[in-house]
């Protein structure tokens, strides 16, 4: 299983800061979608070039313009970038070409999506899906269930990553679990008086 730690709502400074620490110890470093809409593109695109472990993943969170929106997260470093599932199924149909002819990730956000709204998806085999509690919603998550309930639903669907307030336990029961290709993890790291310490207890936790 794979560690994706995100930073969200962060200055610039701060953001590119702490990307730099925490690329050796994760496996995916998150710029999150705060950053991408508060800075764009233009002020990230030179990260990459700083990055010696670390994929990095701009949470773009693509609603339409998916060939533009995708070539130019590509073309400013992202190893990964992210789709809302939700959308026109021709969105993710360009986004997922773009992703093939650069040979990246494709990372589907399935947000708000009820289990059978996700049938049409599945043609993006190689595409990561990601099951994303909403940071806005009072409900609970469980996160192991979500994953089960998907996996038993689609079980052709191989890559899953799954996000929304993940802390050490329900780290440890999706490492145990062993069905979910990436953790993603914000606010218990980046939000951690100490995220470079916080993301090694995690890294523990999940290898
Ligand atoms: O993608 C995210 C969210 O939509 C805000 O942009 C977060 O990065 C993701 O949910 C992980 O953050 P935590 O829920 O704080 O772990």
């Amino acid at each position: 299983m794979k560690l994706q730690a995100a930073i969200d709502r962060r200055s610039l400074q701060e953001t590119i800061e702490l990307a730099k620490k925490l690329d050796p110890i994760v496996d995916i470093v998150e710029i999150g979608t705060s950053a991408i809409k508060d800075f764009g593109f233009a002020a990230l695109k030179n990260l990459k070039s700083e990055f010696h472990h670390a994929e990095i993943l701009f949470d773009i969170k693509t609603n339409d313009e998916g060939d533009y929106e995708f070539k130019s997260g590509y073309k400013a470093g992202a190893d990964i970038l992210t789709v809302m599932g939700a959308m026109d199924l021709s969105t993710l149909k360009k986004t997922y070409q773009v992703s093939q002819d650069f040979h990246r990730d494709m990372f589907i956000d399935l947000m708000a999506m009820k289990n059978q709204q996700i049938a049409p998806l599945m043609k993006f085999n190689q595409a990561i899906f990601g099951l994303h509690h909403s940071h806005d919603s009072s409900s609970n998550f469980d996160a192991t269930d979500s994953v089960a309930k998907f996996h038993e639903t689609y079980p052709s669907a191989s890559r899953i990553a799954v996000a929304g307030g993940i802390d050490l336990k329900s780290a440890a029961a999706l490492s145990k679990q062993n069905l979910t290709e990436i953790i993603i993890v914000g606010g218990a790291i980046s939000g951690a008086d100490d995220p470079v310490q916080s993301a090694k207890k995690f890294m523990e936790v999940i290898k």
